[in-house]
């Protein structure tokens, strides 16, 4: 009988990681098409503030189901800051691979431990 894994050795779920690669694909793919065809491709041509904006909008009502303790539509806002963050990466000509490595790095570093090891800041 296999043995189960021990949490360590647990791989990230594959379909969690493909499905936000697969839609980056899909929007880097619809930049420069017809906007009237792709929301995505109208978010572009709208420009880089637009596209700022939309993420911002996004992420308070994300934050407001949260902070309401509404689930489910957590569940559905937390999906809108998503694609509106990959469509941020595709014109800002970040790749899914450079967060990921960003957060590799981060592996195994407590936030406390790094926080601390900050220069600190000088006042007055
Ligand atoms: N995940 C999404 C996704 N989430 C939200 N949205 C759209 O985002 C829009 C948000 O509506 P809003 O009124 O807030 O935004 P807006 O139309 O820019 O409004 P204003 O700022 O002008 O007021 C809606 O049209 C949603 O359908 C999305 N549109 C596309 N996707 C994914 O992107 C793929 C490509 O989509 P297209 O680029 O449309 O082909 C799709 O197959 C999906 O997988």
């Amino acid at each position: 009988m296999a043995k189960a894994a021990k949490p360590e050795e647990r791989k990230a779920s594959p379909a969690r990681e493909h499905v936000l690669e697969r839609l980056f694909e899909t929007v880097q793919s619809r930049r420069g098409t017809d906007p009237t065809l792709s929301h995505s491709a109208r978010l572009m041509a709208r420009g880089r503030n637009k596209i700022a904006q939309k993420f911002g909008e996004e992420a308070v009502e994300c934050l407001i189901e949260a902070v309401n303790g509404n689930r489910k539509e957590l569940v559905g806002e937390s999906a809108d800051v998503l694609y509106h963050l990959i469509v941020m990466w595709v014109d800002a000509g970040v790749s899914p691979e450079d967060v990921w490595a960003e957060l590799k790095r981060r592996e195994g570093t407590s936030g406390i431990a790094e926080k601390a090891s900050r220069p600190k800041e000088k006042l007055g």
